[in-house]
Formats: C-alpha cells, sequence, structure tokens
C-alpha cells in the first residue's frame, strides 16, 4: 500500500521544552493509526504540526508524495487533510447544517462578489455544499438534525457534528484526537462504528486515543509517544503487551523503585 503521510524525524521545541522529538511516521492508504502515550507525550502537538497550526524545529511531512510544511492549515485541508479537536469546537448558536457547511470555506470556487451579487454560479455551488454536508450528516447518522442548533445536542452528537465538518470536503487523511472523551459507553460504541464507516468510505484515519480497547479493536497499528519520543510503532495487542510501553503508562518498574507492579 503507498503512504499517504510520511514523516521524518519531527521535532518540536516550547523554549527548553522539547515536546516531540524526531519523530518518523508513516501511514499507509486505508488504515487506521492509533496514536497513543500518556498525558503530555506529545500527540496533540504531533498533530497541531500536521495540520500546519505548529512549524517543526526539524524533519519533514510528505504528504501524498509532496511536502506540506510551511503551509497554512487551510491549505493543508484543501490538499485533503482534516481534523476534529480534543475540545469540541461547534458554533454553538448556529444550526447543525450552518457547522458542517464551514468545513467546505476556502474549497469553493465563486468569490465573494459573486455571493454578494446573488449570481447563478455562487447560488449553484451553495446548493452543492448544502448537498454535501448533507450527504456526510447521513454518513455520521445525523439526517434530520440538520437545523437543529448545535449547542441543543448531547456531547455525542456534537462530535459526529465536528466529524462531519472535517468530512464534507472528502478528505484523503482523517485526524481525530481523542474522539471519544468524555463519552458515556453506549457513546464509545457508536463512536467505534462510526470511525469503521468512515474508513470503509476510502478514508484513511489517524487516531489519538486513551481508551486501549477501542485502540486494540479498531486500529491496524499502533505508534506509541512517550516524552516526546516515539518508543514503539507496530501490532496493537503486540505494542500493549511490550514491556517498554507498559512501563511508559504506569511509571517505574519494581527493579528501580522496588514497588511490585501490578
Ligand atoms: N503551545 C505550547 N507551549 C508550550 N508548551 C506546550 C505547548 N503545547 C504543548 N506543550 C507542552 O508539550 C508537551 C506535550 O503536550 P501535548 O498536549 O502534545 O501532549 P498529549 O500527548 O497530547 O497529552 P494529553 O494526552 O494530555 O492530551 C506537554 O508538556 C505540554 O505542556
Amino acid at each position: 500500500m503507498a503512504a499517504v503521510l510520511k514523516v521524518e524525524g519531527i521535532t518540536k521545541r516550547f523554549g527548553g521544552l522539547t515536546a516531540v522529538s524526531g519523530v518518523s511516521l508513516e501511514v499507509k492508504q486505508g488504515e487506521i493509526l492509533g496514536l497513543i502515550g500518556p498525558n503530555g507525550a506529545g500527540k496533540t502537538t504531533f498533530f497541531n504540526i500536521l495540520t500546519g497550526l505548529y512549524q517543526p524545529n526539524e524533519g519533514s511531512i510528505m504528504f501524498e508524495g509532496r511536502p506540506i510544511q510551511g503551509m497554512k492549515p487551510f491549505r493543508i485541508a484543501q490538499q485533503g487533510m482534516t481534523r476534529t479537536f480534543q475540545n469540541i469546537r461547534l458554533l454553538k448558536d448556529e444550526s447543525v447544517l450552518e457547522n458542517v457547511k464551514v468545513g467546505m470555506f476556502g474549497r469553493t470556487r465563486s468569490g465573494l462578489w459573486s455571493a454578494i451579487l446573488g449570481l447563478g454560479s455562487a447560488k449553484r455551488e451553495e446548493h452543492e455544499v448544502t448537498e454535501a454536508s448533507l450527504r456526510v450528516l447521513e454518513l455520521v447518522g445525523l439526517r434530520g438534525f440538520e437545523q437543529e442548533q448545535a449547542g441543543s445536542l448531547s456531547y455525542g452528537n456534537q462530535r459526529r457534528v465536528e466529524i462531519a465538518r472535517a468530512l464534507v470536503s472528502g478528505p484523503k487523511l482523517l485526524l481525530l484526537d481523542e474522539p471519544t472523551a468524555g463519552m458515556n459507553g453506549q457513546e464509545v460504541h457508536e463512536m467505534e462504528a462510526l470511525i469503521r464507516t468512515i474508513r470503509g468510505s476510502g478514508t484513511t484515519l489517524i487516531l489519538i486515543e486513551h481508551n486501549v480497547g477501542m485502540v486494540c479493536k479498531l486500529c491496524d497499528r499502533v505508534a506509541v509517544l512517550d516524552h516526546g519520543e516515539k518508543i514503539a510503532d507496530g501490532d496493537p495487542h503486540e505494542i500493549m503487551n511490550s514491556p517498554a510501553v507498559i512501563e511508559a503508562y504506569i511509571g517505574k518498574t519494581e527493579s528501580e523503585e522496588g514497588i511490585p507492579v501490578a
């Protein structure tokens, strides 16, 4: 399988703190890659670098064979890499439909003046954006909710709106930052099914997730960050049993601390 994303030697420093240190990673077409690690390991910083919010101090990023460093976030989204955030970021007073349409910002061809003057091309485009938004709402299971106020939806459904917004432009690679954070068991179960549906529609995914059970069930491969470094990359079940990964999660081993590890 071809690599959709190829990251080599990415480092990001904040003053004296190295949040991401020499990380290399490949993501193949059609796979779900889990990105895990303890709190503060550098996972979100890594997403922020991929999507252009932060510039790395070192390293290179190739997306579909083209370098994307230095591009602004909206340009990277135009290239086909979109994301959701750990904290839900919706226009809570706007309708679900309007929130999803925001995901097409920068993708439309008609200029501001055609829209203001009500020209036919702008109207056609508006219709296409609405149709695309409704299709993606169907995919995430929210058809029928399009006129609801986004802020009035349940937590789980607000996350679905965020995902719909990230999907409406038809990305090749979707980055999900803790999509099940704060969800109950039923919502987690539904999110797993949605992620499978998204992959089934041909989108490659990287998933930051603390729910290890879900990672094992869903991901084809898992990469582990600890203190900014990639300490493992491979089959989810093998990774979860790796001593280095167990130690990263539960701290020092009994040989160092004299405390039996449960
Ligand atoms: N803008 C910033 N300025 C300074 N330090 C930052 C900044 N962003 C992140 N950091 C630091 O970089 C380190 C990695 O943070 P990051 O949020 O990437 O970790 P994480 O693995 O996503 O953690 P969590 O699982 O808790 O979300 C942390 O020590 C954090 O405090």
